[in-house]
């Protein structure tokens, strides 16, 4: 709480006029009794009706000002309240673009959903209301207690002795409600990443017929659901009519010892109504107390949540002086590189020369450690022993944000956003000319597909939009990344999906970006054949390194690649497999 008060410190001039106001709109809820009173007495009973009108037009003033300052009141403070989500938002969004690979290793985007959302959203409802609220009914117990008591003290003593156990039950309704809302929201959250789950790979469903174990799968959420649902209704069925109960029974006692009190000439029939004005303002108070605690509870709850998020320093940013070099060429040194997540090395004494401009291939078993050295260039993760040096400057000592600019990375998995093709190839760079734009959608093979399509670069891809080939998708991320002009360029198995003339035209194209180095990781030998140096990786460690030629005469691992990979051609005369390798 102490943190979201810092917030709300930030806009504390905001919250001065919906604070009077609220002050403003009390205050003349508490004379809206009194007129009655004088209705009663000074007009009705004594029959002074001359001052009827006055009495009318202040009810009528009271009535008109407590909605203007009600509604200021409710404004403001939304206002202000929106202002601090929105800030408190934003932040821990932008603190969590700024954590490693790593923190998301250990955390599933369904959470961390959820605190961006039922989180925040816990908060915004403590401060967009629950707090003014409670705030407002803790000033109406006591200002209308202390008005009770200045009536009758003794009146006012047996009615209120019906309060305790109304707010008992209140508050036990509440604690119960609370714990099954908890149970619920959790149950929801789990019957949404089902539903999520079951919908994103809904192709996967069909292609294994297992549409009836999903079915069965939600239908049992559903109903755990349905059930939770229902226990809320049941333990509301069971406090509500006590608390509406003990409600009437004050107004019963106030009416019958009331009464009893006005016959006896203790209070006038005026005061009564006075009296029964000021009992009406604490039934409600006293009521929504347990509601508003239990807002007050999970928006604190969430915030914890929140700033605990907020609370991970990064482990992986720029240095306190980092050095920004005047020109990139684009060298990458691996010097003696050795890597492990938590405790498993998964790279060992890797050594790669990687001069500017230059293409160096990576080939390797599965889980052998290929996208563990790429990712160690741009510290997406940091190697545990020796250097990555970039143009001769470890890339630890580099500005983050710099070094990050001179990579492009076309991911193993590519993502698209549900954008136009033209906006998703836009994506990181800024101020694009037509010129560079058609350049990079030439090079990538992208114009030859979007050209066919009726809206072109502005068709929209995702649910709304067409759907694109594996292939097609790989082919806008390296448009994507070639756009982004970088001295490094780094694709991740980014060919896997083109077939052979698709990726030999977009690798002639690459040939020709002599001033980009290039890290190709790939399994066809068809997409390393050419690269200056290719790297053979086994359990993290390099066991073969060297160009096409001198790797095809070692005969060792490569060579063994590549008889597997070619030995179909053996039938095929010498020029012509020559030409397909
Ligand atoms: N985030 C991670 N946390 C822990 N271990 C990981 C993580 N990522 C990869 N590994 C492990 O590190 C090893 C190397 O993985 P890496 O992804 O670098 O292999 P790869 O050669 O790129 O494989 P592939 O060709 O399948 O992409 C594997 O044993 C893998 O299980």
């Amino acid at each position: 709480m102490k943190r979201i008060l810092k917030y709300l410190w930030k806009y504390k001039y905001l919250y001065i006029i919906p604070i009077l106001s609220m002050f403003i709109a009390i205050g003349l809820d508490m004379l809206n009794p009194v007129i009655y009173q004088k209705i009663i007495d000074d007009v009705i009973k004594a029959g002074n009706h001359g001052i009827l009108s006055r009495l009318l037009l202040a009810l009528l003033g009271i009535t008109l000002g407590r909605g203007i300052f009600g509604y200021i009141r409710e404004f403001l403070f939304d206002y202000a309240g929106a202002k601090v989500t929105f800030d408190i938002r934003n932040d821990l969004f932008k603190h969590i673009q700024k954590l490693p690979f790593s923190y998301f290793d250990g955390i599933n985007t369904g959470e961390l959903m959820s605190r961006t959302t039922e989180d925040i959203n816990n908060i915004w409802n403590a401060i967009g209301f629950a707090i003014m609220f409670f705030i407002e009914q803790v000033l109406y117990l006591i200002i209308a207690t202390t008005l009770l008591f200045t009536i009758d003290w003794k009146l006012a003593l047996i009615c209120l002795s019906i309060m305790p156990p109304m707010l008992f039950l209140a508050m036990k309704l509440e604690k119960k409600i609370g714990e099954a809302y908890e149970k619920l929201s959790d149950q929801s959250a789990v019957l949404n990443t089902t539903a999520q789950e079951n919908l994103a790979g809904v192709r996967l469903v069909k292609a294994f017929g297992r549409e009836k174990y999903e079915l069965e799968k939600f239908f049992k959420q559903n109903e755990e659901n349905y059930e939770l649902n229902l226990n809320q209704a049941r333990i509301w069925a069971k406090y509500h009519p006590v608390i509406e109960f003990f409600s009437n029974l004050v107004l019963v006692v106030v009416i019958s010892a009331g009464g009893i009190f006005v016959v006896g000439n203790h209070i006038t029939l005026g005061e009564l109504v006075k009296f029964n004005g000021y009992i009406m303002m604490l039934i409600w108070p006293l009521r929504l107390m347990g509601w508003l605690t239990n807002i007050i509870a999970r928006c604190n709850a969430s915030a914890k949540r929140i700033f605990a998020i907020m609370d991970v320093e990064p482990e992986i940013k720029s240095p306190a002086n980092p050095i920004y070099p005047t020109k990139v060429q684009g060298e990458i040194i691996f010097d003696n590189v050795s890597f492990k997540y938590k405790d498993q090395y998964v790279l060992k004494n890797i050594n790669i020369n990687v001069p500017a401009g230059s293409t160096v291939a990576i080939m390797g078993a599965t889980g052998a450690g290929k996208t563990s050295i790429i990712n160690l260039i741009g510290r997406y993760y940091d190697c545990t022993e020796g250097r990555v040096l970039f143009d001769g400057v470890d890339v630890k000592s580099l500005d983050l944000e710099f070094l990050r600019d001179n990579i492009s990375v076309v991911m193993q998995d590519t993502f698209l956003f549900s954008d136009t093709i033209e906006e998703n190839i836009k994506f990181s760079t800024e101020n694009v000319s037509e010129e560079e734009f058609n350049k990079v959608v030439m090079e990538s093979q992208v114009d030859d597909f979007v050209k066919e399509m009726e809206e072109g670069y502005q068709t929209v891809i995702g649910e709304r939009g067409v759907g694109l080939s594996g292939g097609q998708k790989q082919r806008i991320s390296i448009a994507r990344a070639l756009l982004k002009k970088s001295k490094v360029l780094i694709l991740d198995d980014a060919t896997s999906a083109l077939d052979m003339e698709t990726e030999y035209q977009i690798q002639k194209a690459l040939e020709k970006r002599k001033d980009i180095t290039k890290f190709i990781i790939a399994h066809r030998i068809s997409a390393v054949k050419n690269a200056d140096e290719i790297i053979i990786l086994d359990k993290g460690e390099i066991v073969e390194q060297g160009n096409h030629k001198t790797l095809l005469l070692k005969k060792g691992r490569y060579y063994e690649i590549y008889s597997e990979q070619f030995k179909d051609l053996d039938i095929l005369a010498d020029g012509l497999k020559e030409e397909v390798i």
